[in-house]
């Protein structure tokens, strides 16, 4: 089902490009790790070329991370036209349940647009799912489980990946379990939003978006691993998870922990 290295290399072949509408906080290292990877990144969210850009690009991925109205009305203009355009939309709730503007702002893109992926961490996804108060700012205040995934990619029609300490990912059908990475990815700000940068670079390759979402997961999660072996702390973490990715190897994906289910 998975073939995490064909996928890989096809991303390094075709360089497929991954509009981003990225928040400020992370933008750089996410245009970082999607080059790593091979992918070729856009980091554009001007309502005047967000159509035009989400239109032709292998994937688009909206992240609301550091959102206001202008922000927002770019999201749907970019959605909208990757939806038509049949390019594949991930989005990432970033602080979804820690105010109700970013929860709303969720449940529109969902309504209004075609997400095929939507990637958030424990609390996030719980908002989202109807449980309040396991999110403070962008950070979870606790694990969800494969149960929520399952619920919201059934409400939302979407595949849902829930990440944390495990993963959970589920297209309301099949499900999996992902138990790769190091708990320093959490001192590190954009974690999350990089991995979904890793995500979006596959499903610009392949369609399968369980598949897709579990090999961008163990990609950024196996890379991680290595390069905390080598790293004094969060810092030289993030430096060197982005040479890992740069550098993986087909022998990497050995160190995949995946539970399949369904
Ligand atoms: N305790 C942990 N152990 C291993 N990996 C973790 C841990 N916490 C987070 N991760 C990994 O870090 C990445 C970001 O996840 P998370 O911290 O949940 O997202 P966010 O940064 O959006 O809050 C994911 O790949 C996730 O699997
Ligand atoms: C700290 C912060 N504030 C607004 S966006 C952002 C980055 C969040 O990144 P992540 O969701 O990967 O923790
Ligand atoms: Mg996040």
């Amino acid at each position: 089902m998975t073939n995490y290295w064909d996928d890989l290399q096809t991303i390094r072949k075709r360089r497929p490009l991954i509009h981003h509408l990225m928040n400020y906080v992370v933008m750089n290292d996410a245009a970082n790790v999607t080059l790593a990877v091979g992918a070729s990144p856009i980091m554009a969210h001007a309502r005047e070329e967000v159509e035009e850009l989400a239109a032709k690009a292998d994937a688009l991925y909206i992240n609301i991370g550091t959102l206001d109205d202008r922000w927002v009305e770019s999201f749907l203009l970019a959605g909208k036209a990757a939806s038509k355009n049949n390019v594949p939309v991930l989005l990432d709730p970033v602080g979804a349940g820690a105010t109700g503007f970013r929860t709303e702002t969720v449940l529109r893109i969902l309504n209004e647009t075609e997400v095929s992926v939507l990637k958030g961490n424990g609390g996030e996804m719980m908002a989202l799912a109807g449980v309040a108060g396991m999110i403070k700012g962008v950070d979870a205040l606790g694990e969800a489980n494969l149960d929520v995934a399952e619920k919201l990619a059934r409400e939302y029609g979407v595949t849902a990946v829930i990440t944390g300490p495990r993963d959970y990912v589920s297209d309301g059908r099949r499900s999996a379990i992902v138990s790769n990475g190091t708990p320093m990815l959490q001192y590190i700000t954009g974690s999350g939003c990089m991995v979904g940068s890793v995500i979006a670079s596959f499903m610009a390759v392949n369609r399968d978006f369980l598949v897709t979402s579990v090999e961008g997961l163990v990609t950024f999660e196996v890379a991680a691993e290595k390069a905390e072996r080598r790293s004094y702390g969060p810092a030289s973490l993030k430096v060197n998870l982005i040479d890992e990715l740069y550098n993986m190897k087909p022998g990497d994906y050995e160190l995949a922990k995946v539970e399949f289910k369904g």
